[in-house]
């Protein structure tokens, strides 16, 4: 769908410069998903493996971010290891909801009520990122960190729109739940993509 070089915005990796590849198609449905506009991949230009590791390699930092959409709507076996092979570190952002493809340097699986994570994701996550939209959402992200391997990085982030009225209660959680971390959106604060 779109590519851009930025910095990682959310979660484990976030302050670090990377490049972003956004690929189109998500059947997920969030109702409060920030990139509606992947949903549809025919929406969208499509782009060689080649062109996409040419341009990544036009910028001096040295780690992708696969997005979407739900990249796992797509076999990445075949992008991450001409990313790899160029000397990317390959990092994925997935729902989980599709199986596992490509090889994986980090993998983020922010889980989502609309659709299912598989077990198979669940057990390769790197780090564990959960949407706080509603107070119910606290108990759900146990029920998922009870999912994850115990070496896996917890991480509780805001949903955008909700963020002034959540934040306040994700914060007194993590104080109470201290093997949890907060997650903020700051590529939004920041003003860059
Ligand atoms: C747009 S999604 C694309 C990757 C994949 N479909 C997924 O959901 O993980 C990238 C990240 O943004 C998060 N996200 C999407 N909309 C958000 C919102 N309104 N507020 C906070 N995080 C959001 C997702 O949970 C996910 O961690
Ligand atoms: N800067 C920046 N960081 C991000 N981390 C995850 C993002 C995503 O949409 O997957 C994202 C994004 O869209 N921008
Ligand atoms: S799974 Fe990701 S891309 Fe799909 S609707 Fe949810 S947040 Fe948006
Ligand atoms: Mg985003």
């Amino acid at each position: 769908m779109e590519q851009f070089y930025t910095i990682q915005g959310e979660g484990f990796n976030t302050g670090r410069a990377a490049y972003f590849i956004r690929l189109g198609g998500c059947d997920v449905g969030c109702v409060w998903c920030d990139v509606k506009e992947s949903w549809d991949a025919d929406a969208h230009p499509r782009y060689a493996i080649a062109d996409l590791v040419a341009s990544a390699s036009e910028h001096p930092g040295r780690n992708v971010v696969v997005t979407g959409g739900e990249p796992l709507m797509h076999d990445c076996l075949p992008l991450t290891k001409a990313l790899q092979e160029a000397g990317f570190k390959t990092w994925i952002e997935t729902s989980g909801a599709h199986p596992l493809s490509g090889n994986w340097d980090w993998i983020c699986v922010s889980p989502k009520k609309f659709k299912a994570p598989l077990p198979e994701v669940l057990a390769h996550a790197d780090e564990l990122k959960i949407i706080v939209f509603n107070d119910s959402d606290f108990k759900w992200a146990e029920e998922h960190a009870a999912l994850v391997p115990s070496t896996t990085r917890l991480y509780l982030q805001p949903e955008w729109s909700r963020a002034a009225r959540m934040t306040p209660a994700l914060i007194e959680y993590v104080k109470a739940n201290p093997r949890w971390q907060v997650s903020l959106q700051t590529h939004k604060y920041l003003d860059i993509p």
